[in-house]
């Protein structure tokens, strides 16, 4: 007897602060083209490369983990396909996507895992942790996004014994949004409307996010 299909689901990793609809175009268009059942949003717990590049004079630190995860859920509500994980936001320490694959394996162990990375994130995927493991846990799929190329030669030759269909690139509607200009934007009292979802500009002006270049909202505390 043949086996059922396995299940086709799509994981977008993202520190998400805050989501935006170039998060949502890309999860929406991959998930068509790769004829995905699901797109799980993984919002990251401890993102250690922006955490490094926060510590420089002039940065904010990334957003409370809550934050983000109940900002990528608002954004996310609406869609029957998609939905959010907490695997990251609840492994102590940095945040590694062989982690976010293992744990979501380990969940979904029929699954067969597509992993959505923007051009930009695919160019540094080389100073991943564990990065030449990465490829035997999921397909990736790079997406075009304004201002960088979509590009993976660099990668090529490390890929070179992997099955051919490990790392594909799909040219997405380019939107040249990007979580650093929303969070300027509500830091300097510029709309962010129609760059996020309504709700999230509702729950950034909830919340004051942004509103000071040091992270000194407090929790979030149950209602
Ligand atoms: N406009 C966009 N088009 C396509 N992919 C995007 C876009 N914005 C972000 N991505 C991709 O979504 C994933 C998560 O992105 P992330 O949460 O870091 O948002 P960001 O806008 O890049 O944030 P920041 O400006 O703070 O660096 C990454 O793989 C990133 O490349
Ligand atoms: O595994 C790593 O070392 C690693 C380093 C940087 C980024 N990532 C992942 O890439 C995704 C996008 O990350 P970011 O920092 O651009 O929001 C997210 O799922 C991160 O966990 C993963």
């Amino acid at each position: 007897m043949s086996g059922a299909r396995r299940r086709r689901i799509g994981v977008m990793g993202g520190t998400f602060d805050p989501i935006h609809n170039g998060h949502l175009v890309a999860a929406s268009e991959v998930a068509h083209r790769f004829k995905l059942d699901e797109v799980i949003f993984v919002p990251t717990g401890r993102p250690w490369q922006k955490d490094q590049a926060e510590s420089k004079p002039g940065h904010r630190p990334v957003s409370p983990a809550e934050d983000r995860y109940l900002m990528t859920v608002i954004a996310t509500a609406s869609n029957p396909q998609f939905s959010v994980s907490r695997v990251d936001i609840e492994r102590n320490g940095d945040t590694y996507t062989v982690d976010t694959l293992r744990d979501l394996r380990a969940i979904l162990p029929d699954a067969e895992l597509f992993f959505i990375t923007g051009a930009d994130a695919l160019e540094s995927i080389l100073s991943w942790q564990n990065w030449e493991g990465l490829f035997e846990l999921a397909h990736f799929i790079g997406v075009s996004r304004p201002g960088y190329e979509l590009n993976a030669t660099h990668l090529a030759q490390h890929l070179e014994t992997l099955p051919p269909d490990t790392l594909q690139m799909l040219e997405i509607p380019a939107l040249a949004i990007s979580s650093t200009d929303c969070r300027e934007r509500a830091h300097a009292g510029r709309p962010v409307w129609y760059l996020v979802p309504d709700g999230v500009v509702q729950y950034i002006n909830k919340r004051q996010l942004y509103r000071t270049r040091r992270a000194s909202s407090p929790g979030v505390s149950a209602p």
